[in-house]
């Protein structure tokens, strides 16, 4: 049975396998209680355009942090479909932003004058550290897969049937919900797969931590935007 597990985890890739590990962060942080509340309707309007906000500095952090990874692909990969990958995920978030900005004067949320709140910063301080030249193409890859698997699979459960999501938030939902999106992370996954077979003892240490911080600071972020 432990073998047989084992096994099952070595074919599906060391990600499946951490994921396993970490289950409990992982539930809190892709079922945490803003997405339940998007999903059964009870959302408090009021958290989601925290969150709107708070999510747009974040995003504007993040192409920095996407575009560090683009350029440690370019430079240390063993395979040229990885720049391609991380150059279709940097070119969508053009878009992002401004889906952002009309998204925030739907709902009349000046994104000008936001504060970015300390879980923000703190986040975001993160992702700079994972952009310096000392931090291997591996460890911030699977960074870039975590953060962006655990939008997808937080908004697909708003999607799914039987759930009762708000049509002005469905849009939301599909950004990072749609099936584009869960093809990109696992395109992220795959890769992040086949970096770490060939991975030493302490990058696979490092990268594990690296998820798992990437796991602490989605639940605090989600916990911030509820309030
Ligand atoms: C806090 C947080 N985590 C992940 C994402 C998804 N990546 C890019 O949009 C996001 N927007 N915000």
């Amino acid at each position: 049975m432990e073998a047989g597990l084992e096994q099952l985890a070595e074919a599906e890739g060391t990600t499946a396998t951490w994921l396993k590990k970490h289950h409990l962060m992982y539930t809190a942080a892709t079922r945490h209680p803003l997405i339940l509340s998007i999903r059964d309707g009870s959302i408090d309007l009021d958290s989601f355009k925290r969150w709107l906000g708070q999510d747009y500095l974040f995003v504007r952090a993040f192409v920095p942090f996407v575009s560090s990874v683009l350029l440690k692909a370019c430079r240390e990969s063993d395979n040229n479909s990885d720049m391609e990958v991380l150059l279709s995920g940097l070119a969508s978030l053009n878009g992002e932003i401004k889906w952002f900005k009309k998204e925030a004067s739907k709902w009349g949320v000046v994104l000008s004058s936001i504060v970015p709140q300390k879980v923000n910063q703190d986040y975001c301080r993160f992702l700079e550290s994972l952009m310096g030249p000392d931090v291997e193409y591996t460890v911030a890859i699977t960074a870039l897969w975590a953060i962006e698997v655990i939008y997808q699979q937080s908004f697909a459960h708003c999607l799914e049937e039987g759930s009762r999501t708000p049509p002005e938030l469905a849009e939301t939902c599909q950004r990072w919900g749609n099936e584009g999106f869960g093809q990109y992370c696992q395109s992220l996954q795959k890769i992040v797969d086949r970096r770490l077979l060939r991975a030493t003892d302490e990058e696979l240490k490092k990268a594990e931590v690296a998820l798992l911080r990437v796991l602490e600071h989605e639940v605090e972020f989600w916990n911030m935007s509820q309030g």
